[in-house]
């Protein structure tokens, strides 16, 4: 897709595909600041990547090339981060964040309901993760929610794009300058729906804690620090599950 074009998605499209995008370079910061005109008018905090770059013989044949196809996401996760952390100019804490997240690849499987009426899939939920990074067969079903206008967006399928997701751990790390996009899966018909996901999430033994940097009296501390697997543990528990409220309970600054 070329920069500034409309994207079939009603979301910002941007294009991670050149080779020259290198951190350092006029490209890195072209693109950059497309990441960050999303993110700043919080019209939705994702964006679509495409994907020939890292996996130029398409997807599909990709049950043989999974582990190329989750290396790219990887690479895709960790620009996508290293972008974040420039726009917010906390740079310095770029190894420690990298070093302290690690990627855990999923395949999911929907079974279509076999009606015509649209029925759940999965609830309206935010990740708990640091971001997520999704991508489907032509099924549709995935929603995501604007943060400002609290308008549902259906994905349109695509195969030379993803998803990209920031979870509440990341909202958290950054002291809520970002927030995590609430999102869901709608079915209908009796096509399966394949979709995987490259989930981001800080290393075990990890404690998350916003960088002083991003603390200030405009900016008073939101969560208290925590690990990721003992917030999982409580959010699973907890019966405000599939919103925010499971994870404002655990850390919450003001709980
Ligand atoms: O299947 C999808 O596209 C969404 C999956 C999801 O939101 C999740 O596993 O948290
Ligand atoms: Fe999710």
């Amino acid at each position: 897709m070329e920069m500034g074009s409309q994207s079939p998605w009603k979301l910002p499209a941007i294009d991670f595909t050149k080779p020259e995008l290198k951190p350092g370079t006029d490209h890195w910061d072209s693109v950059k600041g497309q990441v960050k005109k999303p993110l700043k008018s919080s019209i939705l905090e994702n964006v679509e990547a495409q994907s020939r770059t890292f996996w130029p013989q398409g997807n599909t044949s990709f049950s043989k090339t999974i582990q190329s196809f989750a290396k790219g996401l990887t690479e895709l996760s960790q620009m996508i981060r290293r972008m974040i952390l420039e726009i917010f100019q906390v740079e310095k804490y770029m190894d420690e964040h990298m070093e302290s997240s690690e990627c855990i690849f999923k395949i999911m499987k929907y079974k279509g309901p076999k009606t015509g009426e649209v029925q759940v899939g999965l609830e309206a939920h935010t990740d708990m993760t640091l971001v997520t990074i999704l991508c489907q067969n032509e099924v549709k079903g995935l929603g995501l929610q604007s943060s400002s206008t609290e308008e549902w967006i259906d994905w349109i399928p695509s195969k030379d794009a993803f998803v990209v997701i920031i979870g509440e751990s990341l909202h958290a790390w950054l002291n809520g300058r970002l927030k995590a996009t609430y999102h869901r899966v709608m079915l209908t018909g009796d096509k399966p729906r394949y979709s995987v996901g490259l989930f981001t999430v800080p290393k075990p033994g990890y404690m998350i804690k916003a960088p002083e940097e991003l603390v200030d009296e405009a900016h008073p501390l939101l969560y208290k620090p925590f690990g990721y697997a003992e917030l999982l543990k409580f959010v699973v528990s907890h019966k405000g599950r599939h919103n925010r409220s499971g994870f404002e309970a655990y850390c919450g600054v003001k709980n």
